[in-house]
């Protein structure tokens, strides 16, 4: 680790003051109080819009262009990966490459960083796996079998839940024990906590919570490990502080006990995450933390129009726990905020897509202006429906992610095993995955032994000889364990790379062959999936020349749903209103303001829950920048049911000199299937006859994964074809060499025999057995690579 060393030339000097200064121009008069700020404890607590992200992003391009720090010695933890992505973007942009030095990113991705190098202090080694909240949860299920209860009444997911609260308060198993234990649901989490812990040590495994609590074990076991990283870390900067929870709040204060250079930014009626630790009281008492502490507000709005804003402020003023804010804006008076009044989520849906198509053509709008926010993601499903029978492209953010589907889990959970053998959530997903024929029994009594014995159950296998009886099995685990080792020995030659080792590791365990010999659509889908996780590997390995299989796995652990947010994307966002965080459009809406649905039914119906619901409702008005509708249906399906809904509590709490109610919708039922309406002059019609078996879209949050699924991409077609081999994408038109033997849907398996033209045009001559010499437009072939 290097040390603190300025890497100034006094030659330089005059120019890097310029530079400073030319980035205060881009500012208000106190954001460049706080941008140019010295050293010493920092804070803003200010409203939505008033620039704090701007002015931690500005922070850090003046600290390097000053030269008072290198890139490595400034440290910026965001609420997602993706905020960090923009925030060293934009600094790129204000000053230049050096922003690819910097520390930034969420606290798990940057504590995990640090857990990897200085794994062996906390007994681990840097290549630990990092369990998902299923791994978990599948972990705790088998403890609390073991523990002779019946998982149907004890859930795991509610000792899961328990044992998760614990560590983001850094409550440790015995702690917990002795002071935590109210119920008799405590009282087996308190007795699942230590076996938990130790199994995932003996695992090398760390959970989500881990990455945020070991840090602080690490730093209170070894003051030198932390010193080294208080000199490193000479700037701490953090965003959306409001939402920490005391896990992280810990660690942040060690980290800048030394030097103090901390500056936090947030706002505490923006606190949306308490159901998940977050304590609003971090913020609050950062003066008594830091004494010496400045703070400064910001109290101008560059993000919403004056309506907007008076419609925000009519709301949280509800609140009775708030901090009093100044919040103006110069921006126009805007149109008052549109209320759309519906009659079910069909209704609700069609009226709102009838919406974003007026604002297109009347206000010259273009889809990625805009944004329906909800407050649950199954909402999500009736929009996708609606804008994809439009031919309005959407991008989902959130749902099922790539990385959750179960063949891409199965890929990984292969791969974490070939990095740590040890990962036994990893080596349970897979060892019947495809089905082996080993059988419950014997695997039961591999796991005991395991148990007896204190080993892990790879190593179990080593004697597997004397605790499996049955032959097949046995033989099975031994065919098993032999693949394991064969790949892991090749994923240490250097000739050999990422993407081969996994083909290899594909083709021996035959997980892929399984889905060809399946032949069924679904089964095909998964192989292409599975086929989009290798070029996602392929990209790593060209991204990053140190990359190894452990660096990908890392990187896709803390992958978050919110990561797959692109505003390039030419499609209209759908999100929920958590996932909005931090971002802005020009066009929001914010959809199912009913009672119970939006304040959800709040967990006992206390005063406390309605106010994070109404910090919420806040944040969500305060994404839009200039055009800003509520939505409510008078009736919903929920849970199978049709239900009456009352509008929510919060249409009523807005200020209604802001608000006007769009009527003018006519509701005419058409034989009891669909209705039609007039909303706004803009005719919707709709079958629900007519909607789509699959509503749930196939979203594809790969990072390799160009089309955001379901928009425009067509549906895969069932092939005709079949091939029980593996076959590869096309990466390059290189792959398509004369000699080279493809796969076609249609024709089955050919030869390239010619190829002419390039890029869109690119022909291909193929001879394929049965069907003769074809010529084929590239583009529009969906061809396969037979190696
Ligand atoms: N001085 C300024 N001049 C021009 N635009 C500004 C200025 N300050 C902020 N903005 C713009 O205003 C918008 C809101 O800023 P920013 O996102 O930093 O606010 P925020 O306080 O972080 O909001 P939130 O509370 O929602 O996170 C952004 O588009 C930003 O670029
Ligand atoms: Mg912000």
């Amino acid at each position: 680790m290097r040390t603190f060393k300025l890497e100034a030339d006094p030659s330089e000097s005059t120019s890097s003051q310029t530079q400073a200064q030319a980035l205060l121009k881009g500012l208000n008069e106190n954001q460049g109080r706080a941008v140019s700020y010295g050293d010493g404890p920092l804070l803003i607590i200010a409203g939505a819009g008033s620039g704090k992200t701007r002015v931690l992003t500005y922070r850090i391009a003046y600290l390097l262009a000053q030269k008072k720090a290198n890139p490595w010695n400034i440290l910026a933890l965001t609420f997602t990966n993706k905020a960090a992505a923009e925030m060293r973007e934009r600094i790129q942009k204000l000053i230049g490459p050096p922003a690819s030095k910097l520390w930034m990113g969420t606290f798990h991705s940057i504590f995990s960083r640090i857990l990897r190098i200085e794994a062996e202090k906390l007994g681990f080694t840097s290549s630990f796996s990092i369990y998902d909240s299923d791994d978990s949860e599948r972990s705790v299920k088998a403890i609390i079998k073991e523990m002779g209860l019946d998982p149907r009444e004890v859930k795991p997911r509610d000792i899961r839940f328990r044992i998760s609260g614990a560590k983001n308060q850094l409550v440790s198993p015995h702690e917990f024990q002795e002071k935590f234990v109210r119920s008799s649901m405590d009282d087996i989490a308190g007795q699942v906590f230590p076996i938990y812990q130790t199994r995932l040590r003996q695992s090398n495994a760390m959970d989500f919570d881990d990455l945020l609590t070991l840090p602080s074990e690490l730093f209170e076991q070894h003051p030198e490990v932390l010193e080294k990283y208080q000199d490193y870390f000479r700037y701490l900067l953090i965003d959306e502080y409001q939402d920490t929870n005391h896990a992280q709040y810990k660690v942040a204060k060690m980290l800048a006990a030394k030097y103090e250079n901390i500056t936090v930014v947030g706002d505490d009626a923006q606190s949306i995450y308490s159901f998940r630790g977050a304590d609003i009281s971090n913020i609050l008492n950062f003066k008594s933390d830091y004494p010496n502490a400045a703070q400064i507000p910001l109290e101008q709005n560059y993000r919403s129009t004056q309506a907007i804003l008076k419609c925000a402020d009519s709301i949280i003023k509800q609140n009775k726990h708030q901090l009093d804010k100044t919040l103006w804006t110069q921006n126009d008076k805007g149109d008052p905020v549109t209320l759309l009044e519906s009659f079910d989520e069909y209704d609700e849906a069609n009226r709102v897509a009838g919406k974003l198509h007026e604002l297109k053509l009347k206000r010259g709008y273009t889809n990625n202006d805009c944004a329906i926010l909800y407050r649950t993601n199954y909402q999500s499903r009736v929009y996708e429906d609606v804008l994809r029978r439009k031919g309005i492209n959407y991008q989902l953010v959130g749902g099922i992610s790539f990385y959750q589907r179960k063949e891409i889990k199965d890929v990984i959970a292969y791969l974490r095993l070939l990095v740590n053998p040890n990962d036994e959530e990893a080596l349970l997903r897979v060892i019947n995955e495809p089905s082996r024929g080993i059988g419950d029994k014997s695997l039961q009594n591999l796991v005991q032994f395991a148990r007896k014995q204190q080993v892990t159950i790879w190593d179990a296998f080593e004697q597997a000889d004397q605790v499996v009886s049955h032959g097949p099995a046995r033989r099975s685990m031994k065919a098993f364990k032999a693949v394991i080792d064969e790949c892991r020995d090749l994923m240490t030659d250097d000739e050999t790379s990422l993407v081969d080792v996994t083909r290899k590791l594909l083709e021996s365990t035959g997980y892929v062959k399984q889905f060809v010999e399946e032949n069924t659509h679904e089964s095909l889908t998964r192989r292409e999936n599975v086929m989009e996780l290798i070029n996602a590997i392929a990209q790593h390995e060209e991204a990053r020349p140190d990359a190894d299989l452990s660096t990908f796995l890392q990187e896709i652990s803390l992958y978050s749903d919110t990561d797959s947010y692109d505003e390039n994307q030419p499609a209209v966002t759908l999100m929920t209103v958590h996932a909005a965080k931090g971002l802005e459009f020009p066009v929001v809406f914010v959809v199912g303001l009913e009672e119970e649905l939006f304040p959800i039914g709040g967990r006992n119906g206390e005063e406390a829950d309605f106010e994070e619901e109404r910090r919420l409702f806040y944040v969500a008005i305060t994404r839009a920048e200039k055009d800003l509708f509520f939505s409510f249906a008078k009736q919903r399906t929920r849970f199978g049911e049709s239900k009456r809904m009352a509008r929510s509590r919060f249409l009523d709490e807005v200020d209604p000199a802001v608000v006007r109610t769009e009527t003018g919708a006519t509701i005419r039922q058409k034989d009891g299937f669909g209705s039609s309406f007039s909303s706004g002059g803009y005719n919707v019609e709709y079958d629900r006859r007519l909607a789509p078996q699959n509503r749930y879209q196939q979203k594809t949050a790969s990072p390799a994964a160009a089309p955001s699924g379901g928009r425009t991409r067509p549906k895969p077609q069932a092939p005709k074809a079949s091939y029980d081999g593996v076959t590869y994408d096309i990466q390059s038109p290189d792959d398509l060499a004369v000699g080279v033997s493809v796969f076609h849907d249609n024709f089955g398996k050919g030869k390239i025999m010619g190829r002419e033209g390039s890029g869109p045009n690119m022909k291909l001559t193929v001879f394929f057995q049965g069907h003769g010499q074809k010529k084929l437009l590239v583009r529009l072939a969906k061809l396969k690579i037979i190696r």
